[in-house]
């Protein structure tokens, strides 16, 4: 169903080049759930955005449900990219949109008549676990709840693949456990790939048949679940390995986050490069009438300069709120909104 072959990735950045994925090969069965795990800066959310297409290969072939997603472009790979369904750890759902129109938005976009979307969109929700819940707003919604919107909304167009990038991250253990188990579910019913990425072993040895470990772009080990847990080769797999022990306290840090701010945007950015954050806040307060207060970061300091991850919190009014969010959009750092008061 996926075919990596000699797949290389490199940025060009001001301080030089770098490698984000190194001479990956890599084959995911039909039916498979296979697991990516890595460390931050691995090149998983790299891989992820060669596997949709958002990112073309500096070489080699990315093959996704017979189409080399790296190759194609314009009407053919609006095609190819709805045979790939995505999650994401923070849901990036419609916030004004109720759970049905939330899952029946990418058939919107697909032009699918009206009775035809309500007839799919009652079967996805009766699928991921949500009757009775389909008039609810994101916001009235549990973050399990948020997920299972997410993964209908992912299914609607009946792709192929589906791709979850760090989809229980932000997720407790038990509802985290839950989402694992529909994912498996969904698996066994449709027959579909699944491709799974993740900082988490508890995740991958849960629900992945294969698992595949990055280091530094590079896949360093890969084989069956079990194999690779009773025998990891690599001290990047022993330390994952060991991990399953421990607690984990991200998904912590967001819901302490939410429930602090009651008002306002909470919103994560992500920026790779020395100061990319500065003159962003600064320019923030100047631009828009809103108050921004920064309430967590972590700046990692990798070979080729600095990559790191902003919490923020956006007060003010409705519209500057939208404009301020307009602008952080067109910059060139991720942005994902974490809370929607
Ligand atoms: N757009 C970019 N420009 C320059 N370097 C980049 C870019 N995107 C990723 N990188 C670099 O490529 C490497 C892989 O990054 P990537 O984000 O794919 O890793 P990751 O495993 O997903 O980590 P994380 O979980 O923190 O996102 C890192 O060294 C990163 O700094």
């Amino acid at each position: 169903m996926i075919t990596l072959k000699n797949v290389n990735k490199t940025y060009k950045t001001k301080s030089g080049e770098v490698v984000a994925v190194k001479d990956v090969n890599l084959e995911v069965g039909k039916g498979e759930i296979f697991g990516i795990i890595g460390y931050s800066g691995a090149g998983k959310s790299t891989m992820v955005r060669l596997f949709n297409g958002l990112e073309k290969p500096t070489s080699g072939d990315v093959v996704v449900a017979d189409n080399n997603i790296g190759h194609i472009k314009g009407e053919q790979l609006r095609k190819a990219r709805q045979e790939i369904g995505m999650i994401f750890q923070h849901f990036n759902l419609l916030w004004s949109r109720t759970v049905r129109d939330n899952i029946s938005f990418p058939l919107e976009i697909a032009g699918v008549p009206k009775k035809e979307r309500q007839k799919r969109a009652e079967e996805l929700i009766k699928l991921v676990g949500l009757e009775g819940r389909e008039k609810a707003y994101p916001s009235q919604l549990s973050g399990g709840q948020k997920q299972r919107v997410g993964i209908a909304r992912a299914l609607a167009n009946n792709p192929k693949v589906l791709l979850c990038d760090e989809a229980t991250s932000a997720l407790d253990p038990q509802t985290t456990d839950s989402i694992l188990d529909l994912l498996v579910d969904i698996n066994k019913k449709l027959g579909l790939t699944i491709v799974l990425i993740t900082h988490e072993m508890h995740v991958i040895r849960k629900i992945c048949h294969r698992v595949a470990v990055m280091e530094s772009g590079n896949i360093v080990e890969h084989g069956e679940v079990l194999e690779v847990f009773r025998n990891p080769q690599q001290n990047v797999t022993k330390r994952f390995v060991k991990q399953i022990a421990e607690a984990e306290d991200a998904s912590e840090t967001i819901s302490t986050l939410v429930e602090r701010y009651k008002s306002g945007r909470i919103v994560q950015l992500t920026f790779i490069g020395d100061d990319a954050e500065q003159p962003l806040i600064t320019q923030l307060i100047r631009k828009f009438d809103i108050a921004v207060n920064i309430v967590q970061g972590k700046v990692s300091q990798l070979q080729d300069g600095a990559y790191g991850t902003l919490f923020i919190h956006l007060d003010g009014n409705e519209e500057e709120l939208n404009k301020a969010l307009a602008f952080l959009q067109q910059e060139n750092i991720e942005v994902e909104v974490i809370n929607h008061a």
